[in-house]
């Protein structure tokens, strides 16, 4: 696992968004899996990656025609063009906004008629919508204050997939800001995906902003895995990102921070290598080429 401190929440969109846009553009097609696929997240803490990966499409710097997305989560029985759906979010705050085509985006469907039965049918065909697909490359997410992840709510196995889960109070109470102020307002139950779901991505990249996730990056990373704090089971990815502002990181040790930050600057040293010897090899092959033509 991999930890970079930001200063702040812009910051963490930038590098976010940077990130996922080197991907897309770094990625190459293969038969079973032709598309890039991204998992993608609700909530105020990715608004700023959305907004750095639009500038990025309107500078002509990523594109999103070969990206299939599958977001997160959905609350149940919230009517679709209800300002406070989730397809409404990501419709407002991002797809409307690049060139991705409707039939890439996939999303839960929280309004399915038939109970209890349908809302389960919906979330098995979402799993293998995305086992069709070849997975997730990158699943990108955010937390609550509780740890949880999507809306696997403390106490949700750590192997679930796609089902429906009744909303725990907390959640419900955080929630209630985007609805008046009023829990009677909050939809009580949602459709999520699982976090076995989000784990059998190849990357998992975590978003974690302010001083009212702290505790919920402590328990993350340096207490163990635990159904209490479903994104725990980050610990046992082999490939993860966590990207935090310096709020966030008030419960950590100071001894985790210095080492998460020694890690991410010999990293930015090893690409600065990297990076100056392609240059040297560039420079080579230019000089070789030279030498070529003179004979
Ligand atoms: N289901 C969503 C989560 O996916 C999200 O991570 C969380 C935090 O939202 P925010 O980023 O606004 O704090 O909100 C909801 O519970």
């Amino acid at each position: 696992m991999r930890l970079f401190l930001k200063e702040n929440k812009g910051e963490c969109g930038l590098f976010a968004a940077r990130y996922i846009a080197n991907l897309i553009n770094g990625f190459v097609p293969t038969a079973g899996r032709p598309n890039f696929v991204l998992g993608l997240p609700t909530g105020s803490t990715p608004l700023s990656t959305y907004r750095e990966l639009i500038r990025m499409h309107e500078a002509g710097e990523v594109s999103f025609k070969e990206v299939v997305t599958f977001n997160m989560d959905e609350y149940v029985g919230l009517p679709r063009e209800h300002e406070q759906s989730y397809r409404t979010f990501m419709y407002e705050n991002f797809f409307n906004h690049v060139d991705i085509l409707d039939s890439n985006i996939n999303l839960l469907n929280g309004e399915v008629e038939g109970g209890l039965d349908e809302l389960t049918k919906e979330c098995e065909r979402y799993e293998k919508k995305i086992e069709a697909v070849g997975g997730i490359h990158l699943f990108l997410g955010g937390i609550g204050p509780d740890g949880h992840i999507a809306f696997n709510e403390p106490g949700s196995s750590l192997a679930s997939r796609t089902r429906i889960k009744t909303l725990a109070y907390d959640t419900i109470v955080a929630n209630s800001r985007f609805f008046d102020n009023d829990v009677t307002k909050v939809p009580k139950m949602a459709l999520t995906v699982g976090v076995g779901t989000v784990m059998a991505a190849d990357e998992v990249m975590i978003l974690i902003t302010g001083l009212n996730k702290a505790v919920a990056l402590h328990m993350c990373i340096e207490e163990g895995m635990n159904h209490m704090w479903t994104v725990s089971a980050i610990q046992d990815h082999p490939k993860s990102i966590i990207v935090c502002d310096r709020d966030a990181t008030m419960e950590l040790k100071v001894k985790t921070v210095k080492y998460f930050e020694g890690l991410a600057a010999t990293e930015e040293k090893l690409q600065g290598m990297g990076a100056a010897a392609a240059a040297g090899a560039g420079a080579g092959a230019e000089k070789a080429a030279k030498r070529q033509k003179k004979k």
